[in-house]
């Protein structure tokens, strides 16, 4: 349990670096609050005044001035209690827009097999609500916690002057709450642990049937997502109320002690004014503090279980941060040539997952000449893929070296590298963006001739020009829809706009149709001829692009040769060859 205390704690005070910067009007507002609680604090008080002044002496006279001094009283806490939002709203959500920030910054950096590891969903829950849970703690809980518990021990201290023995009887109602704040922490801390991850994990499930809605659809899922969906969402709701349940426990004590705490200080004052020993005022201030400390007495529980939330929230929120970024820019980056060559080797590469006990590379070897077309091919899941994404360093080898006109790619400013490498990937990824802005991501500061450029190189000026708006129109989710062709020829020009010396292309033809396919293969081969390309070819019409074939056997580069060469000397070679014109009368 003290571990788990000890984390909590630990984990807060990582939030101080994000405070830091606010903290004047953080203080600031404590301060306030502080004030406004004193403020009502006082009118007990005053009322003890009345009672025993104007009301017991029936003298009417020093009346308007404590009913003055009350309303000042009233007005002031209402003022200041309206400073302490002013000043704190700013400054939680700034906390909450910098660590949303952050994180954004930090998830672009980190390398594909983080996010390989990690659902979407999850990311974006941590990015949202737990974030805005953040600054519920920032702009109101830890607030509260602080100004309620100081306002108990200031309120238990007027007490005592009031009266010891009344001041007694509230402390002894007030004391078994440490006690149970305590268990209550510990049992807390775990299920709301459990439903932010659930909550995580329902999101997956809804940003996965949105973005899959089609598949659902065309097999009939959607009924069995549903189910899952519903599944999903039944254990949140039990997971929510069994913090329900824990916490109305901890809230039946809160409200059940100072009601006792008050019966008791009415029988013995009571009994006070009988001996003499207590004024009738003393006993109606005594009872007026105690209803007034209900709230700050019982919003500890509350608070305590926003607190643990909120540590939850960041422990979620620094998973994401403490993942360490593995590949970066080096220290030192050595020039790349120039000009670029575009000459790549793989030297003895192997590679393996993180967390996989399997080499998907165990020692390839492939040397691409400067302005040279490899095809790589090989069976599915031979890890043609895994070999593209070395190149620009989507991951990094495990084993050998991938160079670039002789320097290891890794020893090479990441943002250059990436400069002179342009990729496409087999699924073509358009953003909800216009024509212009999607093509414009394959480099920086691109003009709008560059973009066209590009879009003429990948056929696709034609189809983007009869677009409502041409090059502004908007396109990907909640744009138009494009054809699996069109969004291909689109790829293929993010790729080419940068004009890179090295180009790494997973099948661009795979989405194509035959008409299509004629028209991107055409402009294709004018763009292969001025650069060094790598293209995974998953059918013969792209191996008829390259100038010479990779054959990839496990984890390992089996032959090289020109189409021609190996499909007159390689048994495997022909085998394989048929295996993919099959799956493409299949498709
Ligand atoms: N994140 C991962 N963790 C563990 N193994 C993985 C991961 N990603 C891919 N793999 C495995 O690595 C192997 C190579 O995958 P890769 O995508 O590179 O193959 P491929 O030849 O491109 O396949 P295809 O022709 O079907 O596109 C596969 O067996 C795959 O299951």
């Amino acid at each position: 349990m003290s571990e788990e205390r000890t984390s909590t704690a630990a984990t807060l005070r990582r939030l101080w670096p994000y405070l830091k910067p606010v903290r004047t009007p953080v203080v600031l507002g404590m301060v306030a609050t502080m004030l406004a609680m004193m403020c009502g604090l006082g009118i007990p008080l005053i009322t003890q005044q009345i009672v025993d002044g104007p009301i017991a002496g029936r003298d009417l006279d020093a009346l308007p001035l404590l009913i003055g001094v009350i309303v000042l009283l009233g007005c002031a806490e209402a003022a200041l209690f309206y400073a302490r939002r002013k000043l704190i709203a700013g400054p939680a959500s700034d906390v909450e827009a910098r660590m949303r920030a952050e994180l954004y910054h930090h998830l672009q950096d980190l390398q594909v097999a983080f996010h390989d590891r990690y659902q979407s969903g999850q990311l974006l829950s941590r990015g949202t609500t737990d974030l805005t849970q953040v600054r519920r703690f920032v702009g109101f809980a830890v607030i509260f916690l602080v100004v309620n518990s100081l306002v108990v021990v200031v309120g238990l201290g007027v007490l005592f002057w009031l009266s010891p023995v009344l001041g007694l009887i509230v402390l002894a109602s007030t004391l078994p709450l440490v006690a149970l704040s305590y268990l209550f922490e510990s049992k807390f801390k775990v299920v709301a642990r459990r439903a932010q991850d659930q909550s995580g994990d329902l999101t997956t499930v809804v940003e996965e049937s949105v973005l899959g809605i089609r598949v659902l659809k065309a097999f009939g899922r959607g009924p069995h997502l549903t189910k899952r969906f519903l599944r999903q969402a039944r254990e949140l709701r039990d997971t929510e109320l069994a913090k329900v349940r824990i916490f109305a426990g901890l809230w039946a004590v809160l409200i059940v002690l100072p009601e006792l705490g008050i019966a008791g200080q009415l029988a013995f004052g009571s009994v006070g004014i009988a001996n003499g020993t207590v004024t009738v005022g003393t006993l109606v201030a005594a009872v007026t503090v105690s209803a007034y400390l209900r709230w700050p007495i019982d919003s500890i529980g509350w608070l305590l279980a926003e607190t643990n939330s909120t540590a939850s929230a960041l422990e979620r929120y620094f998973e994401v941060i403490d993942a360490e970024v593995t590949v970066t820019s080096p220290a030192n980056p050595r020039p790349a040539t120039t000009p670029v060559r575009g000459h790549v080797r793989f030297e003895g590469v192997r590679y393996r997952h993180p967390g996989s006990e399997h080499e998907v590379l165990r020692g390839v070897d492939l040397d691409i000449r400067p302005g040279e077309t490899v095809a790589l091919v090989g069976a599915t899941g031979s890890g043609k893929t895994t070999v593209t994404a070395l190149v620009p360093r989507l991951a990094d080898v495990t084993g050998g070296r991938v160079t670039l006109d002789g320097v290891d790619v890794r020893e090479l400013d990441l943002e250059e590298l990436r400069r002179v490498v342009g990729t496409a990937f087999e699924e073509p990824i358009l953003f909800s963006a216009s024509v212009t802005e999607n093509v414009a991501l394959g480099a920086k500061d691109v003009s709008e001739e560059r973009v066209r450029e590009a879009l003429k190189v990948a056929r696709a000026e034609e189809f983007v020009d009869a677009l409502p708006w041409g090059l502004d129109t908007r396109i990907g989710e909640q744009g138009l829809s494009l054809s699996g062709g069109q969004r291909q020829r689109l790829a293929l020009a993010r790729a080419v706009v940068g004009h890179p010396a090295v180009l790494v292309l997973d099948d661009p033809l795979s989405a194509l149709d035959v008409h299509t396919e004629a028209e991107v293969e055409a402009a294709l081969r004018r763009v292969l001829k001025g650069v060094t390309a790598l293209v995974v070819a998953h059918r013969p019409s792209t191996v008829q692009l390259a100038d010479r074939v990779a054959m990839l056997v496990d984890g390992k580069i089996a032959a090289t040769g020109t189409h021609t060469q190996l499909l007159a000397d390689n048994e495997d070679y022909r085998n394989l060859l048929s295996t993919m014109e099959d799956e493409e009368v299949a498709a």
